[in-house]
């Protein structure tokens, strides 16, 4: 037997992607093709990846597949290519030369009515179906009969065949304006993603000596140094050095008012300075950017498809050859059987033929799904795919970590406990120095105050952290340990005043306590409601003491899980998750394994690359408000997808039975296909005016 041949990751930009039904199409075709697995297609993005074995299908053998498909193909490299920006198209001039004749063909039947007359509707008829019926061709080439091509050719053929030139004509004219208008509205959902990536300006001014060069964003390496003038955009991700000014970060939080910020602030690529020179630092080379890898990621997020879409895909492969053997059993059956009328009938099946299309239906769910998330994203709410969207519209339960989420994770020391006979002053330097390895949001706490006071720090070794316990380190030869307090009365008190209690030893002696209270951010109490309104139980999950974490959930009303190890909280999240879904909001610093194991891990923040690149969802706000708001966004999305195929479906059903019994005919069956898709369309761009953050 051969051994089994390597795969490797494959990317292609493939153009053309315009109905519906393509994603399926070539999904189907290159499945038949050995060797390949993983097929991800992006039809906002136009991207095709796939996994390959180069050695039982070599990658020309894929393109050429596309190609016979109709589409254009090219091998990409990373970055997201902009396609140019296409004007009316050859298949859009063949539109309009098959309406012209068509119309010519009216003319001529209302003026001059002849034998000529059929001709003309032939002829228009004919322009525009030639394209169609060879990309029919080239489908079933590709083992693919039942395409929505084949359809359409198969009933325009038959009208000519018996004699409905007219109608012939008006359908395929209506089936070709219908798929232009569909490939329009695929291009302005595209834009809506690609403006994302366009907010980066393609230059900067780069520090030379003490002068400055414009130079291409592209060549920016970490570490040098920009200059930002006010009103100028920012193209890569970096760093004050100096200078403070109001920045306006709305391109990736959807938050339009700028924020101050001074010497030492990360500064996000596409921020806007709104008042005084900035110099900067780049941090990261502009393919990096925060704003690209989100841009990336949303294209990415387009090809995780929602398990709804997957089953709609699987109905409408068994759905076209269903109807197909109908149409012929509508055609044959009542002439044969009943004494029916031929022309009559075949008509009938003809027209039940067009109702087979399934583009309406099809393009249901990514239609919405594009759309919740690029509104979702222009505010600053990360969806990661279809999958996504379906998973949290549904969760029952929410999980919030309580540190760096309901609270901001400042921490404020407001009691300092020395035991007799310490400094309070040497009990907070032995503290701050023990924190030299930690950057929990305790260190950073005391190591600020043992510098607000201007503390001279002895010199730590081996500092080290113990996970969800404490820090260690050897200071003048003794083991200084941080931490959670071994029973003290005093520490009892403060905890049940809402403040988290570490305890100092050395060698195992009690050198005194150090309390600090985070306090929950402003609109915690608010977005609790929200979710609570939401039908939603929110619990909090927490590594600190069951007092302090009492006190801060009694405050907000919210129930509570304290001391919970690393590990406890991967056990509550997994309990959680069986019991319906639940959804974690965390900072993803130090909970990135419980946003895994939710059902939907969400990350607060957008500054931490675990956070982006981690978790199924991102809220790159810091606010807690958000994430109702994206959960409301979720089910409004679903709520749109049940919509839209109830529109998609009721229509078919409708003119199923219309056409069968010959109420209506041929060109109704047409309309009503793409009245359907455009139906479908305009109620998925609904959701990109929606603004989520509003209460319903
Ligand atoms: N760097 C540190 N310095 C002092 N004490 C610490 C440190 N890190 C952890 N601890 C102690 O361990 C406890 C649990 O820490 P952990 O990081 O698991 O949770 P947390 O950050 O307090 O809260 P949350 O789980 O909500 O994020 C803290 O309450 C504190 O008592
Ligand atoms: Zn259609």
């Amino acid at each position: 037997m051969k051994e089994f041949s390597r795969s490797e990751t494959m990317e292609w930009h493939v153009t053309g992607l315009d109905c519906a039904s393509c994603a399926a199409r070539i999904r189907t075709a290159l499945e038949r093709l050995p060797g390949t697995g993983g097929i991800e297609i992006a039809l906002m993005d136009e991207r095709l990846r796939l996994h390959l074995a180069p050695d039982l299908t070599p990658p020309a053998r894929i393109e050429e597949a596309v190609r016979a498909l109709g589409f254009g193909i090219a091998r990409t490299g990373p970055a997201p290519q902009a396609a140019p920006r296409r004007a009316l198209g050859p298949r859009g001039r063949l539109v309009l030369v098959s309406g012209a004749v068509l119309a010519a063909g009216w003319v001529f039947a209302l003026a001059a009515p002849g034998p000529l007359v059929p001709w003309v509707f032939a002829l228009a008829c004919l322009i525009a179906l030639l394209p169609v019926a060879r990309r029919a061709v080239a489908a079933l080439r590709a083992g693919l009969p039942f395409t929505i091509e084949m359809l359409m050719t198969l009933a325009a053929t038959g009208a000519l065949v018996i004699g409905e030139t007219a109608e012939a004509a008006v359908v395929v004219f209506l089936f070709a304006v219908g798929e232009l208008l569909e490939g329009i509205a695929a291009n302005r959902a595209r834009d809506g993603i690609r403006a994302l990536a366009r907010l980066t300006p393609a230059t900067a001014l780069l520090e030379h000596g003490d002068h400055v060069h414009e130079v291409g964003a592209d060549s920016l390496r970490p570490g040098q140094i920009l200059r930002l003038r006010p009103g100028d955009r920012l193209a890569v991700d970096g760093e004050i050095v100096e200078g403070v000014s109001g920045l306006d970060e709305s391109a990736v939080t959807g938050e339009s008012l700028p924020v101050t910020r001074g010497p030492g602030a990360v500064v996000i690529a596409g921020s806007i300075n709104t008042e005084a020179l900035l110099r900067i630092r780049v941090t990261r080379a502009a393919a990096d950017s925060t704003l690209a890898r989100i841009a990336r990621m949303i294209a990415e997020a387009e090809a995780a498809r929602a398990p709804t879409e997957r089953f709609i895909d699987r109905f409408a492969r068994w759905y076209m050859p269903a109807i197909v053997a109908a149409a012929v059993l509508v055609a044959i059956v009542p002439p044969l059987a009943m004494g029916g009328v031929w022309g009559e009938w075949v008509y009938r099946a003809l027209a039940l033929l067009l109702i087979g299309c399934p583009c309406a239906l099809v393009i249901s769910v990514p239609a919405a799904i594009a759309a919740a998330l690029s509104s979702g994203a222009r505010r600053g709410l990360l969806l990661k795919g279809g999958a996504v969207v379906e998973a949290l519209a549904g969760v029952t339960h929410v999980a919030l970590d309580k540190t760096g989420t309901l609270t901001p994770g400042r921490a404020q020391i407001t009691d300092l406990r020395p035991a007799p006979g310490v400094e309070a002053d040497s009990l907070l330097a032995l503290a701050a120095a023990a924190e030299t390895g930690s950057s929990h949001p305790l260190a950073r706490a005391i190591r600020a105050e043992a510098s607000a006071r201007g503390l001279a720090l002895p010199a730590a070794r081996d500092a080290r952290v113990r996970p969800g316990a404490g820090v260690e380190a050897r200071i003048g030869g003794a083991l200084i340990r941080l931490g959670q307090p071994t029973h003290s009365a005093a520490a009892g008190t403060l905890e049940e005043e809402g403040k988290t209690v570490v305890e100092l030893t050395r060698a195992g002696q009690s050198l005194g306590l150090i309390a600090l209270r985070d306090e929950p951010r402003p609109e915690a109490a608010e977005a609790l409601r929200q979710i609570a309104a939401l039908g939603l139980r929110p619990v909090m999950l927490t590594g600190d003491n069951p007092r302090a974490a009492g006190a801060i959930a009694a405050g907000l009303g919210i129930a509570a899980r304290a001391g919970l190890k690393p590990a406890d909280k991967l056990a509550e999240i997994r309990a959680l998750a069986g019991a319906g879904g639940v959804v974690m909001l965390g900072d993803g610093i130090n909970d990135a394994p419980a946003l895994k194991a939710a059902s939907v891990g969400v990350a607060m923040g957008g500054g931490t690359d675990v956070a982006l690149e981690t978790a199924d969802a991102a809220i790159l706000r810091d606010r807690l408000t958000d994430l109702p708001a994206m959960i409301r966004l979720s089910r409004a999305a679903m709520r749109n997808i049940r919509q839209n195929v109830a529109i998609a479906l009721g229509l078919k059903a409708v003119f199923l039975v219309t056409s069968v019994t010959g109420l209506t005919g041929l060109w109704m069956a047409v309309l009503a296909d793409t009245g359907a898709t455009v139906l479908v369309t305009a109620n998925a761009m609904r959701l990109l005016a929606m603004d989520p953050r509003r209460k319903a």
